[in-house]
């Protein structure tokens, strides 16, 4: 690294002014080719079914590049966010969508969630419940939903409504990039119609009815992987949100279940998502 200029060889403030001018039309010049660029793009990508132009595998791949080249003194909370902004808005050009937001879990921590992974041009729609979301999502064109992924909201069991063929279907989990003291860290899990050769299956997600919890099962599904992320009761028992590593079998959770001896009456996939990334501290 170059030694820092002494004090009578600084450069004038006009001169580091100029520097960043130019800096910043270099920066404008590349996003506006990065348009262009994106302009092409939209002839040539696959439309999806789905009408969505996400690709989230694409973005998570993108997010890890981006945390693991950065270095200096501009924090990684900032460069991430710009690149939330560019990413998701490009995303909007190609094929213009809406994020539906599930607020039972209360509005504001989800409105900085979505804005700092979707930017502002894309539009925020808060609903009340999990339903709305989930009816916004499978009857729009190609829009989003997001929902709380930690336990303990008030929305029960909403994935169990993900279940089906032509349902929306989970489709990514962020924030992509994962850290302690993250700025909208909430994980949240997002939706879409389904986008099939679009997805990224690191992780699949299973709607599971079940009598009843069972001490064990947690680390049962741990040695293979697995996890609980999610559980909620209604009338007919225990539903369960179990993430899985794409590699484990349909077999192996189900034998996994019995040799605990937990009844499973419903197991379905309800969508899957990129290898989840943690920043090293
Ligand atoms: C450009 C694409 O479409 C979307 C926008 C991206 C971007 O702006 O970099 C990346 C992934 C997609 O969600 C793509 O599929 O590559």
């Amino acid at each position: 690294m170059a030694d820092a200029p002494s004090p009578g060889s600084l450069p004038t403030l006009d001169d580091l002014r100029r520097e960043i001018d130019r800096i910043d039309a270099g920066m404008h010049e590349f996003l506006m080719e990065r348009g262009r660029i994106i302009d092409t793009l939209i002839q040539v990508k696959k439309t999806q079914a789905s009408g969505s132009a996400f690709r989230p595998g694409r973005e998570a791949s993108q997010m890890r590049v981006l945390a693991e080249r950065h270095k200096g003194t501009l924090p990684f909370d900032t460069v991430e966010s710009i690149w939330r902004i560019i990413v998701s808005t490009f995303t909007y050009v190609q094929a213009p969508y809406a994020v539906h937001a599930d607020i039972s879990g209360g509005d504001a921590p989800m409105r900085d969630t979505c804005r700092f992974h979707f930017g502002f041009t894309v539009p925020y729609m808060p609903h009340d419940s999990a339903k709305a979301v989930i009816d916004a999502v499978a009857h729009s064109a190609g829009d989003l939903g997001v929902f709380r992924a930690e336990p303990g909201r008030a929305a029960g069991a909403w994935w169990t409504a993900l279940a089906g063929p032509d349902r929306p279907k989970i489709i990514a989990r962020l924030p992509f990039v994962e850290r302690p003291q993250h700025p909208a860290g909430m994980p949240v899990y997002c939706i879409s119609k389904p986008i099939e050769d679009a997805a990224v299956r690191d992780i699949v997600l299973y709607a599971l009815g079940v009598e009843r919890w069972r001490e064990g099962l947690q680390p049962a599904l741990a040695r293979m992987g697995a996890s609980v992320e999610s559980s909620a009761g209604d009338d007919s028992g225990l539903n369960l949100l179990v993430a899985a590593p794409g590699s484990v079998t349909l077999d192996a959770l189900m034998a996994a279940m019995a040799g605990l001896g937990v009844g499973v009456f419903d197991i379905r996939e309800i969508g899957s998502h990129a290898a989840r990334f943690r920043l090293p501290t």
